[in-house]
Parts: structure tokens; sequence; C-alpha cells
């Protein structure tokens, strides 16, 4: 399982701080939607020149214009571009194509998706490497994406799966047993104290179960 930490609403200082902080225990540094809206392409540009050995994901949530919006994000040097699961199939299809083009990847973001499942099993079918489940942070409150995951998981397999939404160090254990390939944590580790201690505790919770 690989550690993706989700930077959101960090400076661009702050962003490079925390990755120094928990670099050893991570695999994935998100430069989230609210930091492309802020810094732009840029952001990506100067987390991949800092940190070249760590992937880095662009949570563009692309909904339109595929093809092109992807060709800049992996012209940027991301290693992972992301997707929204719901818009058409055209849009992901550009998406698809620009990152094979550069063998990098794409992680479709299932929010507001009904058709779980057989949707998943479209997106895999037409090249997206991850489903990502995923619980907006605007619906935390009432909402999780526990029992989404366990249904993916179900039909892609652990391997294509992701999961995202208000994740932290008390609520890892509904996660591991699913083993997803992906663990997108934000504010379970950017907006703790200890963000080091919580990093590390995180990896150590995943490497138990592979
Ligand atoms: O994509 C996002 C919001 O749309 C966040 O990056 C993702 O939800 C992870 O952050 P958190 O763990 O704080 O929910």
């Amino acid at each position: 399982m690989k550690l993706q930490i989700a930077l959101d609403t960090v400076s661009m200082q702050q962003a490079v701080n925390i990755i120094k902080k928990v670099h050893k225990y991570i695999d994935i540094v998100e430069v989230g939607t609210p930091m492309i809206i802020d810094f732009g392409m840029e952001a990506v540009k100067i987390i991949k020149k800092t940190f070249p050995d760590i992937l880095v994901l662009a949570d563009t949530k692309i909904m339109d214009a595929g093809e092109y919006e992807a060709k800049m994000v992996f012209e940027a040097k991301a290693d992972i571009v992301t997707v929204m699961g719901i818009t058409h199939v055209e849009t992901i299809l550009g998406v698809v194509k620009a990152a094979s083009e550069v063998n990098k990847m794409v992680l479709a973001d299932m929010m507001c998706v009904k058709n779980l499942e057989e949707r998943a099993k479209r997106l895999v079918e037409i090249g997206v490497d991850y489903i990502c489940v995923h619980t907006a942070v605007d619906v935390q409150a009432t909402e999780n994406p526990y029992d989404e995951l366990a249904r993916i998981q179900k039909t892609v397999g652990s391997k294509r799966c992701a999961i995202a939404g208000g994740i932290t160090i008390d609520s890892i254990n509904k996660v591991v047993d699913y083993k997803p390939e992906i663990v997108i944590v934000g504010g379970g580790i950017t907006g703790q104290k200890n963000k080091k201690e919580v990093a590390a505790t995180f990896r150590q919770k995943l490497d138990i179960y592979g």
C-alpha cells in the first residue's frame, strides 16, 4: 500500500517544509486542488524538482478538455493526474491518451458516482489506472468512504483501489483490510501538530498489512 499525503490549503513554503518532515514515510505527494488553484502548475514543477524521488499527483479533478489539460499536467512533470469518474468517457479517454503517451498514470475520482461498480469496470476497461473512492471535504461531517471502498475493492481488486476523504489514525483500521494500493491522507497528517510521528504511524499501519 502506498501512502499519499494531500497538500491542500498550504503555501508553497509550508508544502516543502511538510514534505521534508514526512519524506521517508510517504510514496506520493498530492498537489491538492486548492494548491493548484492558488499556484497553478508551478506548484507541481517546484515539488517535483525539489523531491525528484517522490511520485507527484496533481489533483486537477479534470471534468472537460481531458487531453489538453492532462498534457499540461504531464508537461509540469506530474506522475499521476486526476479526472472525475463521473464525466464524459470522451474526456477520460483524452486523459488516458495523454498519460499513455508519456507513460504516466490516471486516477479517477469517483465522487458523486452513483453506479459505482458499473462505472469503475468501464473506467478500468478504457485504461484508468486507479479508481478512487472519495468523500468530499464538504460532506465529511456526515459521510465517509469506507463502504464504497469495500464495493470497489470487490469490483476492481486492491491494486486498482485508492481511497480519500477524512482518513485519520483513528479510522485507518477500517481501510487496511482492503489493502487499497493508494491511501490518501490530507488533514489526518497536515492538520496535526506532530506531522512526522503521525506519518510514521500511518506508514507502520500500512506496512503491517502489506
Ligand atoms: O481531494 C481532496 C479534497 O477534494 C483532499 O485532498 C482529500 O480529500 C484528502 O484530504 P482529507 O484527508 O483532508 O480529506
